[in-house]
């Protein structure tokens, strides 16, 4: 019997900000993850990035001030990096929660290029949040540097475009691990933002949505399910007020209305709304459920979440 495919994105709460919050994180998201290979399903990871991206971004400008030989790096770079380093502790936590387990299965991390289009409105309107809160002074630097921000609680953040993912360069080589029965992380960050030039893909200034990215991994590779973990248990109506009611499950068409509406913050909630309307499309299959990870990362399939379909 052929398997079930499932993408699983990794937000902030499942995979942490800071490297020692990054390796307990990944641990309770590798509990998971194994949980739905023991169940036989075809598991692809991908995460999200803002905040290593741009701490990672801040290093490297850092560095550049103090030696001329480490030059600035670019968004698209830091990205690359970010993978890297996150797609490390991942496989690295998802090995040994398999091998403790008694189970061997490869796990291999794709270093994943999205294309974006250059006319992407996102670029002449940067939103998508990076990095750590800064205080006015360092916003003001960031600004002089011709970076991005904006004013949040407590102080600022930096900015970047977030362009919508068209396209995933390693597709191929996404699906052959993925139709070996290998466990893939891949788009990490939303993907390397790139833009088409002829034969050459330009890095982008940007950074992706990883929830948009995922849709477009999941539909990219015919999965039956995405799940999006993320901080709250389930996606309500009336979020933050005393009017808020969490939803068991939703159907495309309230979907829509409801991100018409203005139900989902932008940047937050929005995207995975999105996304999942996207991935799902017209499949009477296909499916995305979004909610939180337990502290143990146990079992997700037993009916928690907002289940979203057809
Ligand atoms: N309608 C909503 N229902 C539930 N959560 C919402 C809603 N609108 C905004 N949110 C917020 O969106 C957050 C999840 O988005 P985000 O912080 O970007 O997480 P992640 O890193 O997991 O993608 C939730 O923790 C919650 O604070
Ligand atoms: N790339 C991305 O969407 O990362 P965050 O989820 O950390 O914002």
């Amino acid at each position: 019997m052929k398997k079930k495919r499932i993408v699983i994105a990794l937000g902030h709460e499942a995979l942490g900000s800071t490297l020692p919050e990054q390796q307990e994180a990944a641990k309770r998201s590798a509990a998971a993850i194994a949980d739905f290979i023991r169940d036989d399903y075809q598991v692809v990871i991908t995460h999200s990035n803002g905040p290593q991206v741009g701490m990672i971004h801040t290093a490297m400008s850092e560095f550049a001030k103090l030696y001329p030989e480490y030059t600035n790096t670019p968004t698209a770079v830091c990205s690359a990096m970010s993978q890297g380093y996150i797609g490390y502790d991942l496989q690295s936590a998802i090995r040994t929660e398999l091998l403790n387990r008694g189970i061997y299965k490869p796990v291999s991390t794709v270093l994943t290029q999205v294309v974006v289009d250059p006319y992407d409105e996102a670029f002449y309107h940067p939103t998508k949040v990076i990095g750590r809160l800064l205080t006015k002074e360092e916003a003001d630097a960031e600004e002089q540097k011709g970076n991005h921000v904006t004013p949040v609680e407590g102080g600022y953040r930096r900015i970047v475009a977030a362009p919508k993912p068209i396209d995933i360069v390693e597709i191929d080589a996404i699906r052959a691990l993925c139709d070996a029965d290998q466990i893939v992380i891949a788009c990490g960050g939303g993907g390397i933002p790139v833009l088409s030039q002829g034969n050459h893909l330009k890095g982008a200034s940007a950074v992706i949505e990883k929830d948009l990215a995922a849709g477009k991994l999941a539909e990219l590779l015919d999965a039956d399910m995405l799940v999006i973990l993320t901080g709250v248990d389930k996606v309500c109506l009336n979020y933050g007020t005393d009017d808020q009611v969490e939803l068991d499950t939703l159907n495309l068409a309230d979907a829509q209305k409801y991100l018409d509406a203005g139900e989902f913050h932008e940047g937050t909630m929005a995207p995975k709304i999105e996304a999942a309307i996207g991935f799902i499309g017209e499949s009477a299959i296909r499916s995305t459920l979004i909610t939180k990870l337990n502290k143990n990362g146990a079992q997700l399939t037993g009916g928690m979440g907002t289940l979203i379909k057809k």
